[in-house]
Protein backbone atom coordinates (compact mmCIF):
# COMPACT_ATOMS: atom_id res chain seq x y z
CA UNK A 1 0.00 0.00 0.00
CA UNK A 2 1.40 3.41 -0.91
CA UNK A 3 1.69 6.29 1.67
CA UNK A 4 -1.07 9.02 1.52
CA UNK A 5 0.57 12.32 0.80
CA UNK A 6 2.41 13.95 3.00
CA UNK A 7 5.75 13.20 2.18
CA UNK A 8 9.09 15.03 2.21
CA UNK A 9 11.08 15.52 -1.26
CA UNK A 10 14.36 15.55 1.03
CA UNK A 11 15.42 19.33 -1.00
CA UNK A 12 17.89 21.03 0.98
CA UNK A 13 16.65 24.63 1.79
CA UNK A 14 17.74 27.51 -0.49
CA UNK A 15 21.33 28.34 -1.46
CA UNK A 16 20.46 31.97 -1.55
CA UNK A 17 18.08 33.95 0.64
CA UNK A 18 15.83 37.11 0.32
CA UNK A 19 18.23 39.61 1.66
CA UNK A 20 21.25 38.02 0.16
CA UNK A 21 19.40 38.83 -3.43
CA UNK A 22 18.53 41.98 -2.72
CA UNK A 23 21.82 43.26 -1.33
CA UNK A 24 23.59 42.47 -4.76
CA UNK A 25 25.42 45.41 -6.46
CA UNK A 26 26.77 45.62 -9.69
CA UNK A 27 29.35 48.28 -10.93
CA UNK A 28 28.54 47.08 -14.60
CA UNK A 29 24.97 49.30 -14.59
CA UNK A 30 26.74 52.37 -15.04
CA UNK A 31 26.79 53.78 -18.35
CA UNK A 32 30.58 54.26 -18.75
CA UNK A 33 30.93 50.25 -19.76
CA UNK A 34 27.82 50.44 -21.95
CA UNK A 35 29.62 53.09 -24.21
CA UNK A 36 32.97 51.08 -23.82
CA UNK A 37 30.62 48.04 -24.88
CA UNK A 38 29.29 50.18 -28.08
CA UNK A 39 32.84 51.12 -29.32
CA UNK A 40 33.87 46.99 -29.33
CA UNK A 41 30.60 45.63 -30.89
CA UNK A 42 31.37 48.81 -33.80
CA UNK A 43 34.75 47.37 -34.12
CA UNK A 44 33.36 43.69 -34.52
CA UNK A 45 30.69 45.32 -37.15
CA UNK A 46 33.12 46.22 -39.35
CA UNK A 47 35.31 42.60 -38.83
CA UNK A 48 32.17 41.25 -39.65
CA UNK A 49 32.07 43.04 -43.09
CA UNK A 50 35.11 43.41 -43.87
CA UNK A 51 36.22 39.76 -43.45
CA UNK A 52 36.85 38.60 -47.00
CA UNK A 53 37.81 35.06 -46.49
CA UNK A 54 34.64 32.99 -46.56
CA UNK A 55 35.01 30.71 -44.07
CA UNK A 56 36.59 32.88 -41.31
CA UNK A 57 33.30 35.08 -41.83
CA UNK A 58 31.43 31.63 -41.43
CA UNK A 59 33.86 30.93 -38.27
CA UNK A 60 33.36 34.60 -36.69
CA UNK A 61 29.07 34.26 -36.54
CA UNK A 62 29.78 30.73 -35.00
CA UNK A 63 31.93 32.32 -32.60
CA UNK A 64 29.94 35.30 -31.91
CA UNK A 65 26.84 32.78 -31.14
CA UNK A 66 28.13 30.56 -28.78
CA UNK A 67 30.10 33.39 -26.64
CA UNK A 68 26.15 34.83 -26.61
CA UNK A 69 27.05 38.37 -28.08
CA UNK A 70 25.53 37.30 -31.54
CA UNK A 71 22.44 39.84 -30.45
CA UNK A 72 24.52 42.15 -31.29
CA UNK A 73 25.39 41.73 -35.34
CA UNK A 74 21.52 39.94 -36.06
CA UNK A 75 21.36 42.04 -39.22
CA UNK A 76 25.15 42.29 -40.42
CA UNK A 77 24.38 38.32 -39.62
CA UNK A 78 21.40 37.77 -42.00
CA UNK A 79 22.99 40.01 -44.32
CA UNK A 80 25.88 37.74 -44.78
CA UNK A 81 24.12 34.10 -44.85
CA UNK A 82 21.60 35.48 -47.07
CA UNK A 83 24.19 36.24 -49.37
CA UNK A 84 25.41 32.68 -48.91
CA UNK A 85 22.41 31.50 -49.69
CA UNK A 86 21.43 33.41 -52.70
CA UNK A 87 24.99 32.41 -54.10
CA UNK A 88 25.14 29.14 -52.91
CA UNK A 89 28.04 26.69 -55.13
CA UNK A 90 26.95 23.38 -54.10
CA UNK A 91 29.81 22.30 -55.63
CA UNK A 92 32.13 23.05 -52.92
CA UNK A 93 34.62 20.31 -52.04
CA UNK A 94 36.09 21.59 -48.47
CA UNK A 95 33.83 19.66 -46.07
CA UNK A 96 34.65 21.78 -43.34
CA UNK A 97 33.35 25.08 -44.87
CA UNK A 98 30.41 23.12 -46.47
CA UNK A 99 28.97 21.76 -42.94
CA UNK A 100 29.49 25.21 -41.09
CA UNK A 101 27.76 26.93 -43.85
CA UNK A 102 25.34 24.32 -44.21
CA UNK A 103 24.38 24.14 -39.89
CA UNK A 104 24.54 28.11 -39.82
CA UNK A 105 22.71 28.58 -42.72
CA UNK A 106 19.78 25.85 -40.72
CA UNK A 107 20.14 27.67 -37.72
CA UNK A 108 19.25 31.00 -39.25
CA UNK A 109 15.89 29.66 -40.88
CA UNK A 110 17.40 29.13 -44.32
CA UNK A 111 16.11 25.76 -45.81
CA UNK A 112 19.51 24.65 -47.55
CA UNK A 113 18.79 20.64 -48.84
CA UNK A 114 20.97 17.96 -47.39
CA UNK A 115 22.06 17.29 -50.87
CA UNK A 116 24.94 19.47 -50.57
CA UNK A 117 26.42 16.75 -48.64
CA UNK A 118 26.56 14.58 -52.03
CA UNK A 119 29.63 15.23 -53.63
CA UNK A 120 31.25 13.51 -49.86
CA UNK A 121 29.45 10.24 -50.71
CA UNK A 122 31.17 7.17 -51.64
CA UNK A 123 30.14 6.00 -55.33
CA UNK A 124 27.28 3.45 -54.92
CA UNK A 125 26.08 7.02 -52.60
CA UNK A 126 25.53 4.36 -49.39
CA UNK A 127 27.77 6.09 -47.07
CA UNK A 128 30.72 9.10 -47.23
CA UNK A 129 34.03 8.80 -48.87
CA UNK A 130 36.60 6.58 -46.51
CA UNK A 131 38.97 9.24 -47.33
CA UNK A 132 36.88 11.95 -45.27
CA UNK A 133 38.45 9.79 -41.77
CA UNK A 134 41.53 12.23 -41.96
CA UNK A 135 39.19 15.74 -42.05
CA UNK A 136 38.62 15.57 -38.71
CA UNK A 137 37.58 19.39 -38.47
CA UNK A 138 35.64 19.27 -41.14
CA UNK A 139 34.05 15.55 -39.40
CA UNK A 140 33.61 17.86 -36.49
CA UNK A 141 31.07 20.44 -38.88
CA UNK A 142 29.83 17.32 -40.69
CA UNK A 143 29.11 15.82 -36.80
CA UNK A 144 27.39 19.74 -35.33
CA UNK A 145 25.25 19.77 -38.72
CA UNK A 146 23.69 16.39 -38.75
CA UNK A 147 21.71 17.75 -35.43
CA UNK A 148 19.74 20.46 -38.11
CA UNK A 149 18.26 17.21 -39.31
CA UNK A 150 14.07 16.32 -39.96
CA UNK A 151 12.99 13.55 -40.56
CA UNK A 152 13.69 11.33 -43.61
CA UNK A 153 17.29 13.14 -43.79
CA UNK A 154 19.33 9.73 -44.35
CA UNK A 155 22.12 11.25 -45.96
CA UNK A 156 22.38 13.51 -42.26
CA UNK A 157 21.91 10.50 -40.27
CA UNK A 158 24.88 8.81 -42.25
CA UNK A 159 26.41 12.01 -41.82
CA UNK A 160 25.98 11.88 -37.70
CA UNK A 161 26.97 7.90 -37.72
CA UNK A 162 30.13 8.70 -40.11
CA UNK A 163 31.54 11.68 -38.14
CA UNK A 164 31.25 10.14 -34.29
CA UNK A 165 32.98 6.79 -35.59
CA UNK A 166 35.99 8.41 -36.35
CA UNK A 167 35.86 11.34 -33.56
CA UNK A 168 35.51 8.85 -31.13
CA UNK A 169 38.40 7.33 -32.70
CA UNK A 170 40.37 10.58 -32.28
CA UNK A 171 39.52 10.50 -28.40
CA UNK A 172 41.04 6.84 -28.18
CA UNK A 173 44.21 7.59 -30.43
CA UNK A 174 44.72 10.94 -29.23
CA UNK A 175 45.68 12.16 -25.70
CA UNK A 176 46.43 15.85 -25.85
CA UNK A 177 43.96 18.12 -25.04
CA UNK A 178 45.10 20.53 -27.75
CA UNK A 179 41.83 22.64 -28.06
CA UNK A 180 40.53 20.47 -31.10
CA UNK A 181 40.10 17.43 -29.06
CA UNK A 182 38.81 19.45 -26.48
CA UNK A 183 35.70 20.60 -28.79
CA UNK A 184 35.20 17.19 -29.55
CA UNK A 185 34.88 16.11 -25.97
CA UNK A 186 32.29 19.05 -25.94
CA UNK A 187 30.51 18.50 -28.53
CA UNK A 188 29.86 14.94 -28.76
CA UNK A 189 28.84 15.72 -24.98
CA UNK A 190 26.64 18.45 -26.02
CA UNK A 191 26.13 19.25 -30.02
CA UNK A 192 26.13 22.89 -30.41
CA UNK A 193 22.69 23.14 -31.78
CA UNK A 194 21.36 21.92 -28.32
CA UNK A 195 23.38 24.33 -26.62
CA UNK A 196 21.75 27.45 -25.07
CA UNK A 197 23.72 30.07 -25.21
CA UNK A 198 23.77 32.74 -22.16
CA UNK A 199 24.32 30.13 -19.62
CA UNK A 200 27.40 28.51 -21.75
CA UNK A 201 28.50 31.72 -22.18
CA UNK A 202 31.19 32.29 -19.47
CA UNK A 203 32.43 28.75 -20.29
CA UNK A 204 33.23 29.28 -24.15
CA UNK A 205 35.03 32.83 -23.30
CA UNK A 206 37.15 30.53 -21.41
CA UNK A 207 37.87 28.23 -24.31
CA UNK A 208 37.93 30.75 -26.66
CA UNK A 209 41.19 33.30 -24.40
CA UNK A 210 42.95 29.75 -25.35
CA UNK A 211 42.60 29.74 -28.90
CA UNK A 212 45.96 30.81 -30.44
CA UNK A 213 44.01 32.41 -33.47
CA UNK A 214 41.11 33.89 -31.28
CA UNK A 215 40.33 37.95 -32.28
CA UNK A 216 41.08 39.46 -29.32
CA UNK A 217 38.75 42.12 -29.75
CA UNK A 218 35.83 39.69 -29.68
CA UNK A 219 37.12 37.91 -26.44
CA UNK A 220 37.11 41.40 -24.89
CA UNK A 221 33.39 42.45 -26.16
CA UNK A 222 32.74 38.51 -25.13
CA UNK A 223 33.89 39.58 -20.96
CA UNK A 224 32.62 42.80 -20.91
CA UNK A 225 29.53 42.16 -22.63
CA UNK A 226 28.72 38.84 -19.33
CA UNK A 227 29.32 41.35 -16.71
CA UNK A 228 27.44 44.19 -18.33
CA UNK A 229 24.05 41.27 -19.06
CA UNK A 230 24.78 39.80 -15.72
CA UNK A 231 23.85 43.02 -13.99
CA UNK A 232 20.52 43.19 -16.12
CA UNK A 233 19.99 39.87 -15.14
CA UNK A 234 20.16 40.81 -11.07
CA UNK A 235 17.84 43.36 -11.10
CA UNK A 236 15.79 40.63 -12.91
CA UNK A 237 16.24 38.08 -10.09
CA UNK A 238 15.73 40.74 -7.77
CA UNK A 239 12.43 41.30 -8.72
CA UNK A 240 10.96 38.00 -9.07
CA UNK A 241 12.74 37.45 -5.39
CA UNK A 242 10.79 40.31 -4.22
CA UNK A 243 7.50 38.57 -5.71
CA UNK A 244 8.71 35.30 -4.51
CA UNK A 245 8.84 36.47 -0.74
CA UNK A 246 5.15 38.56 -1.16
CA UNK A 247 3.60 35.09 -1.86
CA UNK A 248 4.96 33.57 1.36
CA UNK A 249 4.83 30.03 -0.82
CA UNK A 250 8.11 28.82 1.04
CA UNK A 251 6.84 30.28 5.07
CA UNK A 252 3.36 28.72 4.68
CA UNK A 253 4.02 25.38 2.58
CA UNK A 254 7.90 24.31 3.63
CA UNK A 255 7.36 21.05 1.76
CA UNK A 256 8.22 22.94 -1.44
CA UNK A 257 11.47 23.66 -3.02
CA UNK A 258 12.14 26.95 -2.70
CA UNK A 259 14.65 27.83 -5.84
CA UNK A 260 13.80 31.20 -7.19
CA UNK A 261 17.21 31.45 -8.49
CA UNK A 262 17.61 28.03 -10.33
CA UNK A 263 13.54 29.26 -11.66
CA UNK A 264 15.14 32.66 -12.95
CA UNK A 265 18.39 30.92 -14.33
CA UNK A 266 16.14 28.69 -16.02
CA UNK A 267 14.64 32.17 -17.73
CA UNK A 268 18.50 33.33 -19.11
CA UNK A 269 18.39 30.09 -21.48
CA UNK A 270 15.02 30.16 -22.80
CA UNK A 271 14.17 33.83 -23.29
CA UNK A 272 17.61 35.10 -24.52
CA UNK A 273 17.24 38.52 -26.06
CA UNK A 274 18.42 41.32 -23.30
CA UNK A 275 15.36 43.61 -24.20
CA UNK A 276 12.93 40.79 -23.32
CA UNK A 277 13.08 41.08 -19.62
CA UNK A 278 9.94 41.33 -18.67
CA UNK A 279 9.26 38.07 -19.79
CA UNK A 280 12.30 36.25 -18.20
CA UNK A 281 10.31 37.56 -15.10
CA UNK A 282 6.97 36.65 -15.84
CA UNK A 283 8.27 32.59 -16.89
CA UNK A 284 10.24 32.59 -13.25
CA UNK A 285 7.04 33.21 -11.63
CA UNK A 286 5.50 30.47 -13.90
CA UNK A 287 8.50 28.00 -13.09
CA UNK A 288 7.90 29.14 -9.54
CA UNK A 289 4.01 28.13 -9.53
CA UNK A 290 4.44 24.88 -11.37
CA UNK A 291 7.21 23.88 -8.73
CA UNK A 292 5.09 24.76 -5.76
CA UNK A 293 1.48 22.84 -7.49
CA UNK A 294 4.15 20.37 -8.45
CA UNK A 295 5.03 19.27 -5.36
CA UNK A 296 1.70 19.81 -4.10
CA UNK A 297 0.65 16.91 -6.35
CA UNK A 298 3.82 14.34 -6.07
CA UNK A 299 4.56 15.14 -2.16
CA UNK A 300 2.30 16.46 -0.35
CA UNK A 301 -1.89 16.35 -0.73
CA UNK A 302 -3.79 13.60 -0.08
CA UNK A 303 -6.03 12.20 -2.91
CA UNK A 304 -8.96 13.95 -2.04
CA UNK A 305 -6.93 17.02 -1.65
CA UNK A 306 -6.02 16.80 -5.05
CA UNK A 307 -9.62 16.51 -6.46
CA UNK A 308 -11.01 19.40 -5.00
CA UNK A 309 -7.72 21.14 -5.82
CA UNK A 310 -8.07 20.13 -9.60
CA UNK A 311 -12.12 21.08 -9.24
CA UNK A 312 -11.27 24.48 -7.94
CA UNK A 313 -9.08 25.12 -11.27
CA UNK A 314 -11.03 23.38 -13.43
CA UNK A 315 -14.41 25.80 -12.11
CA UNK A 316 -11.77 28.85 -11.92
CA UNK A 317 -14.43 31.06 -10.14
CA UNK A 318 -12.10 32.54 -7.33
CA UNK A 319 -15.06 32.42 -4.34
CA UNK A 320 -16.82 29.72 -4.96
CA UNK A 321 -13.88 26.82 -5.86
CA UNK A 322 -11.63 28.49 -3.40
CA UNK A 323 -13.89 27.80 0.34
CA UNK A 324 -13.90 24.12 0.32
CA UNK A 325 -9.68 24.26 -0.03
CA UNK A 326 -7.25 23.26 2.83
CA UNK A 327 -5.42 26.77 3.60
CA UNK A 328 -2.22 25.99 1.66
CA UNK A 329 -4.45 25.16 -1.02
CA UNK A 330 -6.32 28.58 -0.86
CA UNK A 331 -2.84 29.78 -1.33
CA UNK A 332 -1.55 28.33 -4.23
CA UNK A 333 -5.16 28.59 -6.01
CA UNK A 334 -5.09 32.60 -5.57
CA UNK A 335 -1.64 32.83 -6.19
CA UNK A 336 -1.68 31.08 -9.77
CA UNK A 337 -5.56 32.91 -9.90
CA UNK A 338 -3.57 36.41 -9.32
CA UNK A 339 -0.94 35.57 -11.47
CA UNK A 340 -2.90 34.76 -14.94
CA UNK A 341 -5.22 37.58 -14.39
CA UNK A 342 -2.30 39.96 -14.12
CA UNK A 343 -0.65 38.58 -17.29
CA UNK A 344 -4.14 38.40 -18.65
CA UNK A 345 -4.67 42.16 -17.95
CA UNK A 346 -1.23 42.87 -19.90
CA UNK A 347 -2.31 41.15 -22.95
CA UNK A 348 -5.78 42.58 -23.13
CA UNK A 349 -3.90 46.10 -22.52
CA UNK A 350 -0.88 46.11 -24.99
CA UNK A 351 -2.89 43.63 -27.10
CA UNK A 352 -6.40 43.66 -27.01
CA UNK A 353 -6.84 40.07 -26.66
CA UNK A 354 -8.58 38.41 -23.77
CA UNK A 355 -5.62 35.57 -23.14
CA UNK A 356 -7.00 33.90 -20.25
CA UNK A 357 -9.33 31.64 -21.39
CA UNK A 358 -6.01 29.99 -23.00
CA UNK A 359 -3.87 30.72 -20.39
CA UNK A 360 -6.77 29.13 -17.82
CA UNK A 361 -6.88 26.16 -20.12
CA UNK A 362 -3.38 25.31 -19.92
CA UNK A 363 -3.20 25.17 -15.98
CA UNK A 364 -6.24 22.94 -16.36
CA UNK A 365 -4.49 20.33 -18.73
CA UNK A 366 -1.79 20.74 -16.27
CA UNK A 367 -3.45 19.81 -12.91
CA UNK A 368 -5.38 17.30 -15.01
CA UNK A 369 -2.34 15.42 -15.84
CA UNK A 370 -1.24 15.92 -12.29
CA UNK A 371 -4.22 14.26 -10.76
CA UNK A 372 -3.58 11.25 -12.92
CA UNK A 373 -0.14 10.68 -12.06
CA UNK A 374 -1.39 11.10 -8.53
CA UNK A 375 -4.14 8.44 -8.60
CA UNK A 376 -1.81 5.88 -10.49
CA UNK A 377 0.94 6.52 -7.42
CA UNK A 378 -1.43 6.00 -4.81
CA UNK A 379 -3.33 2.83 -7.03
CA UNK A 380 0.54 1.53 -7.50
CA UNK A 381 -1.02 1.41 -11.30
CA UNK A 382 2.38 1.42 -13.36
CA UNK A 383 1.82 2.54 -16.74
CA UNK A 384 3.20 1.37 -20.49
CA UNK A 385 6.02 3.86 -21.79
CA UNK A 386 3.13 5.11 -23.80
CA UNK A 387 0.36 5.75 -21.23
CA UNK A 388 2.63 7.28 -19.13
CA UNK A 389 4.31 9.65 -22.04
CA UNK A 390 0.77 10.75 -23.76
CA UNK A 391 0.22 12.24 -20.12
CA UNK A 392 3.60 13.19 -18.86
CA UNK A 393 4.74 15.64 -22.09
CA UNK A 394 1.75 17.88 -20.27
CA UNK A 395 2.58 16.92 -17.03
CA UNK A 396 6.24 18.36 -17.15
CA UNK A 397 5.02 21.95 -17.32
CA UNK A 398 5.88 23.04 -20.46
CA UNK A 399 1.93 23.78 -21.61
CA UNK A 400 1.41 26.92 -19.60
CA UNK A 401 5.08 27.95 -19.38
CA UNK A 402 4.70 28.02 -23.67
CA UNK A 403 1.38 29.57 -23.77
CA UNK A 404 2.18 33.09 -21.17
CA UNK A 405 5.42 32.88 -23.15
CA UNK A 406 3.43 32.72 -26.51
CA UNK A 407 1.30 35.79 -25.53
CA UNK A 408 3.90 37.87 -24.59
CA UNK A 409 6.28 37.07 -27.65
CA UNK A 410 3.70 37.55 -30.36
CA UNK A 411 3.22 41.28 -31.63
CA UNK A 412 -0.16 40.88 -33.28
CA UNK A 413 -2.34 38.35 -31.94
CA UNK A 414 -3.79 35.78 -34.66
CA UNK A 415 -6.38 33.35 -33.87
CA UNK A 416 -4.41 30.96 -36.43
CA UNK A 417 -1.66 31.31 -33.99
CA UNK A 418 -3.82 30.92 -30.93
CA UNK A 419 -5.47 27.66 -31.99
CA UNK A 420 -2.55 26.40 -33.26
CA UNK A 421 -0.97 27.13 -29.97
CA UNK A 422 -3.75 25.79 -27.53
CA UNK A 423 -4.77 22.65 -29.62
CA UNK A 424 -1.10 21.96 -28.67
CA UNK A 425 0.71 22.29 -32.36
CA UNK A 426 3.48 19.36 -32.69
CA UNK A 427 6.23 21.73 -31.95
CA UNK A 428 4.85 22.41 -28.87
CA UNK A 429 4.65 18.70 -28.21
CA UNK A 430 8.34 17.66 -29.53
CA UNK A 431 9.49 20.93 -27.36
CA UNK A 432 7.25 19.80 -23.62
CA UNK A 433 8.57 15.68 -24.90
CA UNK A 434 12.46 16.98 -24.23
CA UNK A 435 11.53 18.64 -21.41
CA UNK A 436 10.26 15.76 -19.62
CA UNK A 437 12.41 13.15 -20.69
CA UNK A 438 15.64 15.32 -19.76
CA UNK A 439 13.85 16.07 -16.83
CA UNK A 440 13.52 12.27 -15.98
CA UNK A 441 16.63 11.83 -16.67
CA UNK A 442 17.72 13.63 -13.95
CA UNK A 443 14.85 13.82 -11.17
CA UNK A 444 13.52 10.35 -11.74
CA UNK A 445 15.75 8.12 -9.69
CA UNK A 446 15.21 10.72 -6.77
CA UNK A 447 11.32 10.64 -7.01
CA UNK A 448 10.43 7.25 -7.52
CA UNK A 449 12.98 6.42 -4.27
CA UNK A 450 10.70 8.85 -2.13
CA UNK A 451 7.80 8.14 -4.02
CA UNK A 452 6.28 9.00 -7.40
CA UNK A 453 4.82 7.95 -10.36
CA UNK A 454 7.02 5.42 -12.50
CA UNK A 455 8.87 8.11 -15.24
CA UNK A 456 10.01 7.32 -18.77
CA UNK A 457 13.13 5.38 -17.39
CA UNK A 458 11.19 3.30 -14.82
CA UNK A 459 8.20 2.60 -17.31
CA UNK A 460 10.87 1.09 -19.83
CA UNK A 461 12.28 -0.98 -17.41
CA UNK A 462 9.26 -2.53 -15.84
CA UNK A 463 7.96 -3.42 -19.50
CA UNK A 464 11.21 -4.50 -21.26
CA UNK A 465 12.56 -6.11 -18.19
CA UNK A 466 15.47 -3.40 -19.32
CA UNK A 467 18.81 -2.35 -16.99
CA UNK A 468 18.62 1.35 -16.54
CA UNK A 469 21.42 2.49 -18.51
CA UNK A 470 19.10 0.13 -21.67
CA UNK A 471 16.34 2.64 -20.52
CA UNK A 472 18.65 5.32 -20.47
CA UNK A 473 19.60 5.03 -24.19
CA UNK A 474 15.81 4.23 -24.95
CA UNK A 475 14.53 7.99 -23.96
CA UNK A 476 18.02 9.72 -25.32
CA UNK A 477 16.78 8.07 -28.81
CA UNK A 478 13.05 9.33 -28.21
CA UNK A 479 14.59 12.64 -27.75
CA UNK A 480 16.80 12.77 -30.70
CA UNK A 481 13.38 11.62 -32.42
CA UNK A 482 11.76 14.64 -30.98
CA UNK A 483 14.41 17.17 -31.82
CA UNK A 484 13.71 16.01 -35.52
CA UNK A 485 10.65 16.94 -35.14
CA UNK A 486 11.12 19.88 -33.55
CA UNK A 487 14.14 21.13 -36.44
CA UNK A 488 11.28 20.57 -38.89
CA UNK A 489 8.72 22.93 -37.44
CA UNK A 490 11.22 25.20 -36.90
CA UNK A 491 12.28 25.48 -40.77
CA UNK A 492 8.67 25.12 -41.54
CA UNK A 493 8.16 28.71 -39.66
CA UNK A 494 10.76 30.28 -40.46
CA UNK A 495 10.23 29.29 -44.53
CA UNK A 496 11.31 32.08 -46.48
CA UNK A 497 7.71 31.52 -48.71
CA UNK A 498 5.04 34.54 -48.38
CA UNK A 499 2.94 32.35 -46.42
CA UNK A 500 1.93 33.96 -42.87
CA UNK A 501 4.08 33.13 -39.98
CA UNK A 502 1.75 31.28 -37.65
CA UNK A 503 4.34 31.88 -34.56
CA UNK A 504 7.06 34.26 -34.53
CA UNK A 505 10.74 33.88 -35.11
CA UNK A 506 11.22 34.91 -31.37
CA UNK A 507 8.39 32.34 -29.78
CA UNK A 508 9.69 29.53 -32.13
CA UNK A 509 12.81 30.54 -30.40
CA UNK A 510 11.84 30.14 -26.73
CA UNK A 511 9.80 26.92 -27.45
CA UNK A 512 13.27 25.55 -28.48
CA UNK A 513 15.53 26.70 -26.00
CA UNK A 514 13.38 25.72 -23.12
CA UNK A 515 14.05 22.16 -24.48
CA UNK A 516 17.48 22.98 -25.01
CA UNK A 517 17.70 24.52 -21.15
CA UNK A 518 16.06 21.32 -20.02
CA UNK A 519 18.88 19.70 -21.84
CA UNK A 520 21.29 21.91 -19.73
CA UNK A 521 19.94 21.70 -16.58
CA UNK A 522 19.90 18.35 -16.16
CA UNK A 523 23.44 17.39 -18.10
CA UNK A 524 25.06 14.22 -17.36
CA UNK A 525 21.86 13.13 -16.09
CA UNK A 526 21.86 14.91 -12.78
CA UNK A 527 19.39 17.07 -11.34
CA UNK A 528 20.30 21.15 -11.59
CA UNK A 529 17.38 22.14 -10.27
CA UNK A 530 15.82 20.73 -7.12
CA UNK A 531 19.23 18.89 -5.90
CA UNK A 532 21.40 21.93 -6.53
CA UNK A 533 23.87 19.36 -8.91
CA UNK A 534 27.43 20.86 -8.51
CA UNK A 535 28.08 21.63 -12.36
CA UNK A 536 25.09 23.39 -13.27
CA UNK A 537 24.89 25.60 -9.86
CA UNK A 538 28.98 26.68 -10.23
CA UNK A 539 27.28 27.45 -14.30
CA UNK A 540 24.55 29.32 -12.03
CA UNK A 541 27.11 31.40 -9.94
CA UNK A 542 29.21 32.20 -13.07
CA UNK A 543 26.37 33.88 -14.80
CA UNK A 544 24.56 35.50 -12.41
CA UNK A 545 26.68 36.18 -9.26
CA UNK A 546 30.24 36.35 -10.20
CA UNK A 547 31.89 39.15 -11.95
CA UNK A 548 33.83 37.56 -14.83
CA UNK A 549 37.40 39.06 -14.35
C1 LIG B 1 10.60 23.62 -13.84
C2 LIG B 1 10.30 22.14 -13.80
C3 LIG B 1 10.78 21.50 -15.10
C4 LIG B 1 8.86 21.82 -13.51
C5 LIG B 1 8.70 22.42 -12.12
C6 LIG B 1 10.03 22.13 -11.46
C7 LIG B 1 10.78 21.45 -12.56
C8 LIG B 1 12.25 21.45 -12.38
C9 LIG B 1 10.20 20.05 -12.67
O1 LIG B 1 10.08 19.40 -11.39
P1 LIG B 1 9.85 17.82 -11.25
O2 LIG B 1 9.41 17.52 -9.86
O3 LIG B 1 11.04 17.06 -11.78
O4 LIG B 1 8.62 17.55 -12.25
P2 LIG B 1 7.87 16.12 -12.31
O5 LIG B 1 8.88 15.11 -12.68
O6 LIG B 1 7.27 15.89 -10.98
O7 LIG B 1 6.83 16.31 -13.37
C10 LIG B 1 8.85 20.31 -13.29
MG1 LIG C 1 7.75 16.55 -9.11
MG1 LIG D 1 5.10 16.06 -11.02
MG1 LIG E 1 4.56 13.32 -10.15
MG1 LIG F 1 -11.51 16.54 -16.14
MG1 LIG G 1 10.90 15.08 -12.39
Amino acid sequence: QTQTGRRSGGYQPALWDFDSIQSLHNQYKEEVHRTRAQGLIDQVKMLLVEEMDHVGRLELIDELHMLGISCHFEKEIIQILNSIYLNYETDQRDLYSTSLGFRLLRQYGFSVSQEVFDCFKNDEGSGFMPSLAQDIKGLLQLYEASFLLTHGENTLELAREFAIKFLQKKLDDDDDDDYLVSSIWHALEFPSHWRVQMPNARSCIDACKRRPDMNPIVVELAKLDINIVQAQFQDELKETSRWWESTCLVQKLPFVRDRIVECYLWTTGVIQRREHGYERIMLTKINALVTTIDDVFDIYGTVEELHQFTNAIQSWDDIESMKQLPSYMQLCYLALYNFVNEMGYATLVEKGFNSIPYLRKTWVDLVEAYLIEAKWYYSGHKPTLEEYMNNAWISIGGVPILSHIFFRLTDSIEKEGVESMHKYHDIIRASCTILRLADDMGTSLDEVERGDVPKSIQCYMNKKNASEEEAREHVRSVMAEAWKTMNGEMMRAAADDDSPLIFSKYFVEAVANLARMAQFIYQDGSDGFGMQHSKVNKLLRGLLFDRYA
